[in-house]
């Protein structure tokens, strides 16, 4: 069967204006935040060897990785999909020896190897920073507060942090339940279906379900919950994070949350805004393994920003027609003031339906 001319791939899709202009608008403003925090920006390749991607993947994540066979190098590869990914290879290779903590940003496409009805892009834009050499909580509150700045700086204004405990369970349960137990037990709270959890001889986790809210109840509940003291730390280390966001977005504490959060640690965070569906971002904390097997602890955020572009579109600068036989210099004076300027090329270039606000007509820009 041949493929209609101009048909895409499932998931695949063309940016056309004014789409493509927001999204590249939305990921400079997020990088230009990042950046003013110290976060040096890399970019690595879209493809890579697949044993470099997956090996350093958690299961999930390596079965949604599409890959091929390159017939120059006669190797497997495979489109990234997730940039974080790829600078702990480079900070665990080829920066190495660069002085910790190393803050580097990042920004560019992803590819998933399936879409699922509630995210059906393939293809997704990925703009975050990671900050390598530390997972304390003073690297998590660096952590969120420039992510939530760098949303803000694009222009949405309630954002609200989900604060998670990704290896609460483990750490709770570690010593008393058989691994079998616990990925059931982690399965069962994933649904957040009570009734199966006391059928299934879990009723003592119920109240950890309970503990999810608004931050200043969930930690008081969590501190309830704290069975020998084991989450001490965390719960120390979220409420701290919690009152370094302050009244910077809203924080709720879903401690259970487990879903995106496959290879993060003690911490992590998911991002949300009003108005927008959907997660808008995530990060925590996570263990980079070098190539000989030594483990360096790093702390990282990434954003998705196609979702920002459900928001009404900023439109144009105001579009000034520069008829024909204008002299260039004089354009150029326009462009300075802030105009785009589209040239006549012929006498069949019509200004209005090139889309101009304005006509450059003796010197001046006249609203058409
Ligand atoms: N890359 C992760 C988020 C993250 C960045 N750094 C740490 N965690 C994701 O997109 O789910």
């Amino acid at each position: 069967m041949t493929i209609p001319h101009g048909l895409l791939p499932e998931g695949l899709r063309d940016r056309l204006p004014p789409e493509a202009a927001a999204q590249t608008r939305i990921a400079r403003a997020l990088l230009d935040t990042i950046a003013t925090h110290g976060y040096d920006l890399v970019s690595p390749p879209l493809v890579e060897f697949e044993e470099g991607l997956t090996g350093r993947l958690m299961e999930g994540r390596a079965k949604d990785t599409l890959r091929f066979v390159d017939p120059v190098s006669q190797r497997t590869l495979a489109l990234r999909p997730d940039i974080t990914i790829q600078i702990g290879r480079i900070a665990s290779t080829r920066l190495a020896s660069a002085p910790r903590p190393l803050r580097l940003a990042y920004g560019g496409p992803i590819l998933k190897l399936r879409a699922s009805q509630l995210a059906p892009a393939r293809e997704i834009m990925q703009v975050g920073a990671e900050l390598i050499g530390r997972d304390s909580v003073a690297a998590a509150c660096e952590i969120v507060q420039v992510a939530v700045e760098a949303l803000r700086a694009t222009g949405v204004e309630s954002v609200t942090v989900d604060l998670t405990l990704p290896d609460l369970v483990e750490t709770l349960a570690g010593r008393v339940l058989a691994v079998e137990d616990i990925a059931k037990l982690k399965t069962l709270l994933d649904m957040k279906d009570a009734g199966a959890l006391i059928a299934a001889g879990f009723s003592d986790w119920l109240p950890l379900m309970a503990t999810t809210g608004p931050v200043t109840e969930s930690i008081e509940k969590l501190r309830a919950f704290n069975h020998a003291g084991l989450l001490t730390s965390r719960i120390d280390g979220i409420a701290a994070v919690a009152e370094a966001i302050g009244d910077a977005a809203r924080v709720t504490i879903d401690p259970t949350e487990r879903h995106g959060f496959e290879y993060q640690s003690w911490f992590g965070f998911s991002l949300f805004a009003e108005n927008i569906s959907g997660e808008i971002g995530r990060g925590g904390s996570y263990v980079i393994v070098g190539p000989d097997g030594s483990e360096e602890p790093a702390t990282g955020f990434s954003l998705y920003p196609d979702a920002l572009l459900e928001s009404p579109i900023p439109a144009n600068a105001p579009t000034l027609f520069v008829p024909l036989g204008i002299p260039p210099v004089l354009a150029a004076q326009f462009r300075n003031e802030g105009y785009r300027t589209i040239a006549a090329l012929d006498a069949d270039c019509d200004a209005a339906k090139l889309g101009c606000s304005h006509r450059l007509t003796n010197g001046k820009a006249v609203l058409l």
